[in-house]
């Protein structure tokens, strides 16, 4: 988990200074500096990073920045003042100029090389130079570390410019992916899923990009124009930012020996994500192979919880990568992810995704990620058999451990004490049979509702379907009394068992588990739309309602965000699809 700081009653960094002298460069200062680097960070042409784990690289800002949002929550817990991020030299650094920071901030921020397996398989063709030593960081610019409260924090732009790794492209992010991702951080964290963070959202006034996209209304699988967006730069933090892909490249690079100082870099950045993300259940006196078995452990304990938790809040991340998976066990990089409007087990927004990094898919594909992650640890243990040995044991018991973690979450989210297959498989057929909104159900079906009437709203084809509609009716209330029953709301007739459990107490439980509001691509769509206008409205109202996701709320928000999506937005490319995300 994202270790959170306590909650303080009053700002105390109010300025860029205080901020500064939290400053910390433990990536810097003790990992390795790409040797071929300029050390000012001026160098942002594309080219091949052959060691070292990091560049120096300065950001490049957006032209005439302006305010959209930032996280007060954030803020809130990093002891910031919310008057800081319109203040105008937070502004200057969040939109990329760092040229003039305070000491012992620096001038310089920082760019890394990862590798690339999709599904558990090694790619380097998306490496310009067909090596693997170009792919990285292309638009990822981290600016600063700091020691707040206790926890270091690492503060990465999105948006921030071309790297040696943007592979020709312009280093941009669009304010319409800045947005969602902005939004869904917040949110994700709302709902108690381990995720990085938003700090702060500014877009360009003047500078604009163009990239593919869909038409006003298109029913296009692929984008049919090309428009001119806004850029903007948002700001993400976390403990860090390591990616099991970066591992990979470190461990494909001791595993073909591809130089001499191969191994020795492997086994530098294990111990520093060890440092970053395990410091605290990780004894940093033991020896690297040990050190090296219990990440592997820990981390399969975080991925399959991690896994576990999107598919209760039904997030799909779309395009779950070694790249895109984050060492430290918590959800990184918002592009084509969605949350699912009617349960499909296949639900993937993102057209290039296909049906292994689908919904349902996702214990599968972590599995590949944390083949990947176990692959680049192997080299590490050559010297030590019987480490190689728990490291295999760790890996092969990965089903066993995603299964338990699914296990308890399904029952929880059907307020049951523990899994029951023959209810959950009958739910699933029916759930796709109706076609059945996957966040409205389960919130009413939280209410602990007397009949089948109360979960009816959660219907896409309730009323509609003509065919076999009493039949389905009747399976419900067959499912409906069931589920009662072992949920311990009815008793039976055995004597011997345990007392009905209030409805009360069992509705509370659920709601716990099952948010009312989900951040749906169609309420974000105008929200990012409005915003290209210059009316940051929906965006900061999307914001307040998204990150009290358990909360009932007002009735007007009940009525604009608690609701089946409408018929005509299925299907609609940029919506319900999209094909790049960037
Ligand atoms: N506009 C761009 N300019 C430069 N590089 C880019 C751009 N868009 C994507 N990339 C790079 O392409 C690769 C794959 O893109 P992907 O969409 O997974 O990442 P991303 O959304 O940019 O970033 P992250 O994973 O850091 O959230 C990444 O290495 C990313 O940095
Ligand atoms: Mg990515």
């Amino acid at each position: 988990m994202i270790k959170r700081p306590p909650q303080k009653t009053a700002p105390n960094i109010s300025t860029l200074n205080d901020l500064a002298t939290l400053a910390n460069y433990s990536l810097m200062d003790s990992l390795n500096c790409d040797p071929d680097a300029t050390v000012n960070g001026h160098d942002h042409a594309p080219r091949q990073v052959f060691t070292g784990h990091y560049v120096p690289v300065t950001p490049t800002p957006i032209e005439n920045p302006e305010y959209v949002a930032h996280s007060k929550n954030l803020f809130r817990e990093l002891g910031f003042a919310d008057s800081m991020a319109q203040s105008a030299d937070f502004v200057r650094v969040f939109s990329g100029d760092i040229a003039f920071v305070p000491e012992p901030m620096r001038k310089v921020g920082w760019a890394c090389g990862y590798a690339l397996s999709i599904y558990g398989t090694e790619y380097i063709q998306q490496c310009p130079f067909q090596t693997g030593n170009g792919y990285g960081d292309g638009r990822a610019i981290s600016v600063l570390e700091a020691v707040i409260n206790g926890q270091r924090w690492e503060m990465q732009l999105k948006g921030g410019g071309r790297t040696p790794y943007c592979r020709g492209a312009d280093g941009r992010a669009v304010l319409r992916s800045s947005v969602r991702e902005f939004l869904a951080q917040e949110h994700m964290h709302a709902l108690g899923v381990p995720t990085s963070r938003s700090l702060s959202l500014y877009v360009s006034k003047t500078e604009k990009v163009r990239r593919p996209w869909y038409s006003e209304g298109s029913h296009s699988r692929d984008p049919d124009t090309l428009v001119s967006d806004a850029v903007a730069i948002s700001t993400r933090v976390a403990p860090s930012f390591i990616r099991v892909g970066q591992l990979e490249l470190f461990g494909r690079r001791a595993r073909k020996k591809e130089h001499p100082q191969a191994m020795e870099e492997l086994e530098q950045i294990v111990l520093h994500l060890i440092d970053r993300e395990y410091g605290d259940v990780i004894d940093q006196n033991l020896a690297t192979s040990e050190k090296v078995v219990l990440l592997a452990r820990e981390f399969r304990g975080r991925l399959t919880s991690l896994v576990a938790n999107w598919i209760r809040v039904g997030y799909c991340q779309g395009n779950f990568n070694s790249d895109n998976c984050a060492a430290g066990g918590f959800t990184l990089d918002y592009g084509p992810f969605g949350f699912c409007d009617a349960f499909d087990p296949q639900y993937q927004p993102w057209t290039g995704g296909g049906h292994h990094f689908s919904f349902l898919n996702q214990p599968e594909a972590a599995e590949r990620n944390f083949h990947t992650f176990c692959s680049a640890l192997r080299p590490l243990l050559t010297a030590h058999q019987d480490r190689l040995i728990e490291l295999d044991e760790i890996q092969g018991d990965f089903p066993k451990a995603m299964q338990t973690q699914m296990k308890k979450m399904w029952a929880a989210k059907l307020g049951l004490a523990a899994f029951h297959q023959a209810l959950f498989s009958e739910l699933t057929t029916l759930m796709m049979q109706t076609s059945v909104d996957y966040t409205v159900f389960f919130r009413q079906l939280s209410t602990v509702p007397d009949d089948i009437g109360v979960l009816k709203k959660s219907f896409y084809k309730g009323s509609t379907l003509k065919t076999d509609l009493e039949g389905m009716d009747k399976r419900w209330e067959e499912w409906l009394t069931k589920w009662k029953t072992l949920a311990g709301i009815i008793s039976t007739t055995d004597a011997t068992a345990t007392p009905p459990r209030a409805h009360e107490e069992l509705s509370q439980e659920m709601k716990l588990v099952n948010p009312k509001y989900s951040l749906r691509e169609w309420f974000v769509v105008p929200a990012y739309q409005q915003a290209a206008a210059g009316n940051y409205s929906l965006v900061r109202e999307l914001q307040d309602v998204m990150t009290q996701p358990y909360a009932e709320q007002s009735q007007d928000v009940e009525k604009k965000y608690y609701r089946l999506k409408p018929l005509e937005l299925f299907e609609v490319g940029g919506s319900s699809h999209y094909s790049c995300s960037s």
